[in-house]
């Protein structure tokens, strides 16, 4: 599979840039257009970043704001551990207030100032160097994490393969390589189907586009691609179609935080989908990294969801405004909630996660 692993190679999401003095990141904002390197270094370029989805999606996000610590822990010039360990808070604080729903953010960010925490007795200098291999230890566990939500994907996959016909998969949003160290969430069963030998063409997966800011068409369909894996688009309203004709057997999305009881926060459409899904029993699965689970928050309605300039919604994407001057976008929420009952399962790389959820997260070891 060198191809793929050349293409993997060529859209890291995020990697240490030139002497470890930085982060290098993909612009999203310019896929699939330009692929286009930028290297991040100080709290306000890392922030920036996540804010405008230059890097983007729960695992990605988490990933950059280890690697960002890391740099900017670098930078701070206190030898003594007080004050460096002041500093290093208020980058992490800053940092927390870039986006508020994907938990990977913070629990990234909590990790790696428990690394610091945990050797105050330390020299600073050995601090900072603890931080670097933490922070590639979080980006090492990404990708074992996706691989093992992969094979339980594929494993269901192979359940609803029919001899010649190509398995229908949707998707919404992003959860592939680009929002990940590698093999994504919601498409590393696509992957691991790749590497058990399946062909591109024995599935074809519908991307929904993904209003307002396109992950789907811009980045899935993109990836999906250059892995040779038969895709299409499709516009988000276009879904329910899809299923009523047959032509999806499967969904599999990803997601930025799901609560205790299952409930799941996912790029805004996802619930629709999921009434959609159950509606026309099809079986849809949150792929879940295990950080992406928040026991501390009960219910759906406890997840914070963000809400983004209505702009992205009337003039993105449009040689000219798409509604007349003078008529303002209603509101832009970049996520919304699958309720948990209309959920077939949750795929973690703990294995598959089915209702009631909190059960099963606990029993998994889920805290
Ligand atoms: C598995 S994370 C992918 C998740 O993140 C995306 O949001 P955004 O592009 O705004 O960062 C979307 O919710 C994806 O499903």
């Amino acid at each position: 599979m060198s191809s793929l692993n050349d293409f993997f190679e060529k859209v890291i999401t995020v990697k240490w840039g030139p002497e470890k003095k930085s982060v290098d990141i993909i612009d999203q904002t310019l896929l699939p257009n330009t692929i286009k390197r930028i290297q991040i270094r100080t709290q306000e370029e890392i922030w920036e970043a996540i804010k405008k989805l230059r890097v983007r999606g729960a695992p990605a996000i988490g990933v950059s704001a280890a690697y960002g610590m890391a740099v900017i822990a670098n930078d701070i010039p206190d030898e003594d551990y007080e004050g460096f360990y002041t500093k290093f808070k208020a980058s992490k604080e800053y940092l927390a207030t870039s986006r508020p729903t994907a938990v990977n953010l913070f629990w990234a960010l909590n990790r790696m100032e428990d690394t610091v925490k945990a050797n105050r007795e330390k020299p600073v200098s050995e601090i900072r160097r603890l931080l670097y291999a933490e922070a590639e230890k979080i980006r090492e566990e990404d990708v074992q994490i996706s691989r093992n939500i992969g094979e339980t994907g594929f494993r269901l996959m192979e359940e609803l393969k029919e001899d010649g016909k190509e398995l229908g998969i949707l998707t919404h949003c992003n959860a592939g390589t680009l929002c990940s160290a590698k093999y994504g969430t919601a498409t590393a069963p696509m992957y691991m189907a790749l590497e058990h030998g399946w062909k591109g063409t024995d599935m074809h997966v519908y991307c929904d586009e993904t209003r307002p800011l396109l992950q789907g068409a811009r980045l899935t369909s993109f990836e999906l691609y250059n892995a040779g894996i038969t895709t299409s688009v499709q516009c988000d309203n276009m879904a329910a179609l899809l299923m009523k004709t047959g032509k999806i057997k499967i969904i599999f999305v990803g997601c930025d935080r799901v609560a205790a009881n299952g409930d799941a926060a996912n790029k805004i459409g996802t619930s629709a989908l999921a009434v959609l899904a159950h509606h026309y029993g099809v079986p849809m699965y949150i792929c879940a990294p295990s950080s992406t689970i928040d026991m501390a928050t009960p219910t759906g309605d406890d997840i914070p969801i963000e809400m983004r300039d209505p702009e992205e919604i009337k003039s993105m994407w449009y040689k000219e405004p798409m509604a007349p001057a003078g008529v303002d976008a209603s509101f832009n929420p970049a996520f919304d909630v699958a309720d948990h009952r209309l959920i077939t399962g949750i795929i973690t790389e703990k294995g598959l996660c089915s209702a009631p959820y909190e059960e099963a997260f606990r029993k998994f070891g889920i805290k």
